[in-house]
């Protein structure tokens, strides 16, 4: 049975993934992605977002709970799944001595209704690379390459494990820029990654998994509530700490300070750095190095690995 625009187009259930040895690398994770969102799995190494990936694109059975992709389930109906779906494992294998316009016309043969090669090419930047041998691909050109793969099918859903990871900072931008495109053409983006800027940047919604299971998820403004702000600041010469305005009167919930550099959190952004400005601009003091930032999902990811690791 497919499914309409409105439902969702990933569904989890309660999901499990054990290996050979009795692992359980996916204990029991539930969420959903609706058509056209793009959905991040974040989490610290070995957390299990690659096995819940797989799970996703039909490669292995779970060992317990239920997955649907465009309302099938993509292992055991896999014929169903596969061709509306793009996939870009973490680690593409292609043979080494075909040059990527000839990885791209094969992986063409084999996908239905698939775009032109050099259409696609030229979409990820490798226009200029069709003579050139994989073997001699940078590993961020390589990437690119899996990512021209994944998207010959023009799929309804795309699966990412690390889309970016190995790319320098304009590479990373390019790729932001075309799965947003994909976004706004209507395809649904269920990606893995490292790098937090990039799920607080492109995705709807996010999950943070660790040992197995979804600390919290949501989107990331509700993922970040809560969280506290930075302040950062050096201390002018001659000032201590003790002449500041009293930290915990503004919602000041730690700080550290070597003497020189005082860095706050905060709770009540607004308050600590109005008081703090306010200060110095009384005393008529600078405070070089001044940086102020709210709440991130960096503190997030910071705060739930150093709360899981203690209540482990
Ligand atoms: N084939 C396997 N057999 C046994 N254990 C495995 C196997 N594959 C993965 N694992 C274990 O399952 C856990 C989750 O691995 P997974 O690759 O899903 O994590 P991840 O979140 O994708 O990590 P990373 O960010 O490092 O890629 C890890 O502890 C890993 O060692």
């Amino acid at each position: 049975m497919d499914i309409d625009e409105h439902e969702h187009v990933i569904e989890v259930t309660d999901l499990r993934r054990v290996y050979g040895g009795g692992f359980e690398a996916v204990r029991g994770i539930s969420f959903s992605v609706a058509r056209g969102e793009i959905f991040a799995l974040l989490g610290t190494n070995g957390a299990g977002k690659t096995s819940t990936v797989e799970l996703l694109e039909g490669l292995a059975a779970p060992a317990g709970g239920r997955v649907r992709v465009l309302g099938h389930d993509p292992y055991l109906e896999r014929a169903a799944v596969r061709p509306r779906t793009g996939v870009m494992l973490q680690e593409g294998g292609f043979p080494a001595e075909l040059t990527v316009a000839e990885t791209a016309r094969m992986w063409a043969g084999c996908t239905s209704g698939a775009r032109p090669e050099a259409e696609v090419l030229a979409r990820v930047g490798l226009a200029g690379k069709h003579g050139v041998r994989v073997k001699q691909l940078s590993g961020g050109e390589r990437r690119r390459l899996d990512l021209a793969l994944a998207l010959l099918g023009d799929p309804e859903v795309l699966f990412l494990d690390e889309p970016t990871t190995g790319l320098d900072a304009e590479g990373r931008r390019d790729t932001w820029a075309l799965v947003r495109e994909l976004r706004a053409a209507g395809t649904t983006v269920l990606l893995t990654t490292h790098y937090l800027e990039e799920a607080e940047g492109l995705a709807n919604r996010l999950a943070i998994l660790h040992e197995g299971r979804i600390a919290v998820s949501g989107t990331p403004a509700e993922v970040t509530a809560g969280r506290p702000s930075r302040m950062s600041f050096e201390l002018p010469d001659g000032y201590f700490v003790g002449d500041l305005p009293s930290l915990p009167d503004l919602g000041v919930c730690g700080h550290e300070s070597d003497g020189r550099f005082v860095r706050l959190r905060t709770t009540e952004l607004q308050r600590t750095a109005t008081a703090v400005l306010n200060w110095a601009e009384r005393a008529g003091v600078e405070l070089r190095g001044l940086d102020v930032r709210s709440a991130s999902l960096e503190e997030a990811f910071l705060g739930i690995a150093q709360e899981q690791g203690v209540a482990a």
